[in-house]
């Protein structure tokens, strides 16, 4: 399996007002990279931030990986915004897009890599007909909209069905992961993990990240 374990840490419960210093500490701390999560009052019932507080971040935090968890109701508005922020993945639900081939068309023409993204209600087999076009799946383990939910087990059955099928996809797991939820997530077959209030409420974030990868590089041996 070619796939490495990759931990994102979420900013969505850090300190908003600091988050440059917040990322750099997650950067400092282990992270691989940094999840961002943009929501538009819309898709999701809670406002968070947009591409120019990205582009700040990035002219503060110019080397790290950063993907945008877009829960927008129109993706495609967003991507040149995004791209000239300096984003790198861009990460879009595929429940309100029409033509989702096209957006994540736009998205590579933009210069980034797509992620196309289900909520808990969604069906893999709704994702699997694009799979071919994504560079990474996300699969929600909450009801996306806000940070500091319950992890849903049920949907590891999805999973665990990507890795079956697709032993060399990238498959993200967002919400409610943690250290007691990662070995769930590891044994279904997910490598890369976003993890917000656990790793950003931590006491030793560097732990608890490294924790989190080790657990998930196990299976994936
Ligand atoms: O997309 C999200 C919510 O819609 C967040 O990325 C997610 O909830 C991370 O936070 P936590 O680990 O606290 O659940
Ligand atoms: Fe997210």
């Amino acid at each position: 399996m070619s796939v490495k374990a990759k931990i994102g840490p979420s900013i969505l419960n850090a300190d908003l007002a600091n988050l440059a210093a917040e990322s750099q500490k997650l950067l400092d701390n282990g992270a691989d990279y940094l999840h961002l999560d943009v929501m538009d009052g819309n898709f999701v019932p809670n406002l968070t931030f947009g591409h120019p507080m990205v582009k700040s971040l990035r002219n503060k935090i110019k080397t790290a990986f950063f993907e945008t968890h877009m829960m927008v109701q129109n993706p495609a508005q967003w991507i040149s915004p995004m791209a000239d922020a300096g984003v790198n993945l861009y990460t879009f639900h595929i429940e309100p897009v029409d033509d989702v081939c096209m957006v994540s068309r736009l998205v590579q023409e933009a210069g980034m890599k797509v992620g196309l993204a289900i909520k808990p209600g969604t069906k893999v087999e709704d994702l699997e007909k694009y799979i071919s076009i994504a560079d990474v799946v996300l699969v929600m383990t909450v009801e996306p909209g806000f940070g500091g939910q319950s992890f849903m087990a049920d949907m590891m059955p999805k999973v665990k069905w990507l890795r079956q099928n697709y032993p060399n996809l990238d498959i993200e797991v967002d919400g409610g992961v943690g250290p007691k939820t990662i070995a769930c997530c590891a044994k279904a077959g997910a490598n890369m993990i976003v993890s917000g209030t656990a790793v950003v409420g931590a006491t030793d974030q560097r732990q608890v990240i490294r924790e989190m990868r080790d657990v998930v590089q196990s299976y994936l041996k």
